[in-house]
């Protein structure tokens, strides 16, 4: 790299826009595209052009933004930010939310090398060097031979491998492993293993085959690979050794006390394998929908609908003028008799009872929503007032990682959806709860008993934990143990299609997504009722208020009213995600149409109004982000996505909505494949029912525990250096650390830096999957329990995008140990930021340190710049040399792959 060139291109400042990227050539005939005829057309024309990730308008720098938002930067930036300094600090630090970077030598040891050596045995080398052979296929075709080939040679045993991972007896107790004990508030006493916490991974020194010598075995975490170092080497003759460092990289060598820290951000975050197994043999969902059916009868009559095909027909009309559901329908005929027979009045709510609709964390809207629907015309019918309840349960939050932003978010669209009820003469009822966990449904009674209702609506949740508590109180309300027998009825309603209602052939459910998704997709299309959206409350009658003081206190009584903030999660960047986040789903049903009808740019990339250039009636735009997100949607250089995730994870709008808007583009048909952007992106919003479709008949995957046993035996590093780097976005790669900026910052990122920042801790780091799911659920405004979950533990497990491990190879691996192994395939987060981020701007705007450097040096630095030139930017170096991590990460890999080839 000619020193002169890269000199002067450091002087650009930052007004100047930076030259743009020659690494790729812009246009390029089809017969030199890789697999062209594979491609869909839509991805063709985009390689074609060279249209991917090009976005129109300047960028802005994060300063600037802030500015134009009214805020001060160094109120959220810190004072020390820029050129020379990484000093900028996060609001949430104290909650453990967000991050602050110490400057460019402060966390982060300089020049830090890997502590991996495993690539030194030869034998390995030639192993590894196969792996990486693969890095360049970019089809199953290609990679199948290679794995073929070395998936012969270590069942054959040819590795050469001397240092394995077995998993010897679990150590428990404070003395081994994390050993941390439990306490109630961490999890279900049956849902979460405690003693887990303390297994020790322990190391076979002389095994040459993987000593699998535990059916069950309980090692996964990173607590586990710590307390190998105390717990000692087994050698063949069973007496312990100190390890090596070879054995097992660094995970023995740290210091025991920095390792007991690391592991217990994971306590009681992780299931025994016999709990999982057990609440896998009867997901909890079933039990929730059975215990309903048998006392209820069937309250949820979707979930046993086939999914018959009618004619294609009927799918457009439903889509002309508004897609509501119609009285007379199904469920509103759902109406419940009375349990308990005529009694007097004796709660808050006079005129007999209240019908209560308890809102939760995923259905904060009034408009289509299935249970508030029932629960208007339960109300309705009965000549009951409606009353809504919200309960804060700041326990659960802390037990399933609720960040503060997506708290704080959820109370401001509280506060919005408090005036349109009032409005309508409904009371919002707002409660907080912090009592044990576990005793929720017992309190829901009391509350119930108080506001003098006997039947209480609910959208279903489908975490284990949350499904256990309805079916408590179902149970419970059933029972009569409150002051009264109370009916709790849950329905489905966060996704487009029910989970459990879409089957295999043979009637088991789809664990991989491409089959599933044309059902799904066909479904819709052929039942588009389902795609009705549910109307909103009616109002109560308006005599009720100033006749009736108990019902007026339930609107004035501060002991219900919407707390300004919870204990413990109090945000301190809220002013800043008001502004960039903005409440409502009349303000998320804008956010969504400007993805429909407007073209993405550079300059709302980041801190931004979303809204800031909203042209409601404009509809006529020929390009727009929506169509042109086939080719853009791997690009955070501009604002190619539509940024729904918050609204839907909180339930601010519902999936049906977003549908709905999305296939109105394409006459009324809900178009679901690769061939256009629409279908692309109607395909993302398929994976969130899919991803919640496997949440429930695999509820495992809540529970802190791998979807594929085997992978649970991954041998994890212990380094809380890097894992703080990590967050911080001190890592010396850029791509990585403008995303883990943007997160701390904006407490968002896009798909693809969500995968890179995923796949680098997990395989550049070897840092356990769980630490980066905590932190992300901490850090995002999105922040979705069982999304989470999945996407983190595939991503992270694997290193694979969660989707391509569920259409293929975790499925077909386990039965026969020879298909295409996509987990060879590791993220190198130079070649991603060039797909990530093309024109660098992404980088500049979040990486102030690297604002003026041009697109050749903007992905790598360290590597192009001169050590002089390097320095001066103040930007760490690489925690990691890629390379090396790769390497390590596959050894791992394949000894696990190994040994689940040989349990086959
Ligand atoms: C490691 C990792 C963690 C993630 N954690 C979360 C999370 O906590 N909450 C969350 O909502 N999403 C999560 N995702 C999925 C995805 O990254 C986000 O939904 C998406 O980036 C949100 O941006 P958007 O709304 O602009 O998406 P768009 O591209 O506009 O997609 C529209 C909607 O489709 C859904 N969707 C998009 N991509 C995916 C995907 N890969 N998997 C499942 N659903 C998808 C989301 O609901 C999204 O809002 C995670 C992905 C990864 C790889």
């Amino acid at each position: 790299m000619p020193q002169t060139t890269l000199s002067r291109s450091l002087k650009l400042t930052s007004a100047s826009p930076p030259p743009s990227s020659k690494l790729k050539s812009p246009k390029k005939p089809a017969s030199g595209i890789k697999n062209a005829s594979k491609l869909s057309p839509a991805i063709l024309k985009a390689k074609q052009t060279g249209a991917q990730g090009r976005f129109p308008g300047r960028t802005s720098s994060m300063e600037d933004d802030l500015r134009k938002l009214g805020l001060e930067p160094e109120v959220f930036l810190g004072p020390r930010m820029g050129r020379g300094g990484l000093g900028w600090i996060l609001g949430n630090r104290e909650t453990g939310v967000g991050a602050s970077g110490g400057g460019a030598n402060g966390a982060v040891e300089q020049g830090e090398r890997t502590e991996i050596d495993h690539h030194a045995e030869n034998k390995k080398v030639e192993m590894v060097a196969e792996v990486i052979a693969l890095d360049g296929a970019s089809s199953d075709d290609e990679v199948k031979p290679c794995v073929q080939k070395l998936t012969n040679k270590l069942l054959r045993g040819t590795s050469g491998a001397s240092t394995t991972a077995a998993t010897g007896p679990a150590g428990k107790g404070k003395e081994k492993g994390t050993g941390i004990a439990p306490t109630e508030e961490d999890g279900h006493p049956d849902s979460l293993d405690h003693q887990n916490a303390g297994v020790a991974v322990q190391l076979a020194s002389d095994a040459t085959v993987l000593s699998n010598t535990t059916t069950n075995n309980p090692t996964s975490l990173s607590g586990g690979a710590a307390s190998a170092g105390e717990a000692g080497i087994l050698t063949g003759k069973g007496r312990k050794r100190a390890p090596e460092e070879e054995e097992g990289g660094a995970a023995g060598r740290e210091g025991t006390q920095k390792r007991k820290k690391d592991a217990y951000e994971l306590h009681g975050k992780i299931a025994h394998p016999a709990n999982a197994r057990r609440v896998d043999a009867d997901p909890p969902l079933e039990q929730l929908l059975r215990v309903q059916r048998d006392l209820w009868g069937n309250v949820a009559p979707q979930l046993n609908a086939s999914p018959v095909k009618k004619p294609a027909a009927s799918a457009s009309a439903a889509v002309k003028g508004k897609p509501v559901r119609g009285k007379g329908k199904a469920e509103q005929v759902v109406l419940l008799d009375d349990v308990n027979g005529p009694r007097e009045s004796t709660g808050l709510v006079g005129k007999g009872e209240a019908v209560v609709y308890w809102m939760r964390m995923e259905d904060i809207r009034v408009v289509d929503n299935h249970a508030l629907s029932l629960a208007n015309n339960y109300a309705r019918a009965n000549n009951v007032p409606l009353v809504v309840l919200w309960i804060a349960t700041p326990g659960d939050w802390r037990a399933h990682d609720r960040g503060v932003r997506s708290i704080d978010f959820r109370l401001r669209n509280l506060r919005g959806l408090k005036k349109i009820l009032k409005d309508k003469n409904i009371p919002l009822v707002v409660d907080t709860y912090t009592g044990n966990r576990f005793q929720l449904p017992q309190h829901v009674l009391k509350l119930l008993a108080t506001l003098n209702s006997t039947h209480v609506f609910a959208n279903i949740e489908y975490e284990v934990d949350e499904l256990r508590r309805d079916v408590q109180l179902v149970k419970l309300g059933a029972q009569g143990v409150g002051a009264s027998k109370v009916k709790a009825v849950f329905v489905h309603d966060r996704l487009a299609v029910p989970p459990g209602l879409l089957k295999s052939g043979k009637g088991t459910p789809y664990a991989v997504y491409s089959p599933w998704q044309r059902q799904w997709a066909a479904y819709l299309n052929n039942n588009p009722e389902n795609l009705e959206e549910y109307p909103g409350p009616e109002p109560n009658d308006s005599t009720l208020r100033g006749v009736d003081p108990a019902f007026d206190t339930l609107f004035v009584d501060s002991k219900w009213a919407i707390p300004d903030e919870v204990a413990g999660f109090e945000c301190r960047d809220r002013e800043l995600m008001a502004k960039i986040w903005p409440e409502g789903t009349d303000k998320a049903l804008q956010v969504l149409h400007k993805f429909l009808h407007g073209q993405a740019r550079h300059d709302d990339l980041g801190l931004v109004d979303p809204l800031h250039q909203y042209v409601p009636d404009d509809e006529t735009a020929s390009a727009s982000r929506i169509r042109d997100y086939a080719s853009s949607r791997n690009s955070c250089d501009g604002n190619s996505s539509s940024r729904m995730s918050p609204y839907l994870a909180s339930g601010v709008v519902s999936a049906r909505m977003v549908l709905n808007k999305a296939r109105a583009l394409t006459k009324g048909k809900l178009e679901s494949g690769r061939d256009s952007g629409v279908g692309m992106w109607v395909q993302e919003v398929a994976w969130r029912d899919f991803y919640n479709h496997v949440l429930t008949f695999a509820p495992r995957v809540s529970m802190g525990r791998p979807f594929l046993e085997q992978f649970s035996d991954v041998q994890w590093e212990t380094d809380e250096a890097k894992l703080q780097a990590w967050k911080d976005g001190m890592t010396g790669f850029p791509i990585v650390d403008a995303a883990q900026r943007q997160a701390n910052i904006m407490g968002w990122m896009h798909n693809r830096p969500r995968m890179i920042c995923a796949s680098f801790l997990v395989k550049d780091l070897m840092l356990d999957w769980r630490l980066g799911e905590r932190f992300f659920m901490q850090s995002f405004i999105d922040g979705d329990l069982g999304m989470a979950m999945v996407c983190h533990q595939y991503r992270m497990t694997t290193g694979l995008e969660p989707k391509y491990i569920f259409s293929t190879t975790a499925i077909r691996c386990a039965s026969t140990g020879t298909d295409p192994q996509p987990y060879f395939r590791i993220f190198n987060p130079t070649s991603q930021s060039e797909t990530a981020s093309p024109d660098g701007a992404y980088i500049r705007y979040w990486i102030p340190e690297l604002r003026n450097l041009p697109d050749k040096v903007i992905h790598d630095p360290y590597g192009k710049l001169s050590k002089k030139e390097f320095e001066k930017l103040g930007y760490p170096k690489p925690i990691v040399d890629h390379s090396k991590s790769r390497a390590r990460a596959l050894f791992r890999q394949v000894q696990v792959h190994r040994d689940s080839c040989h349990a086959c």
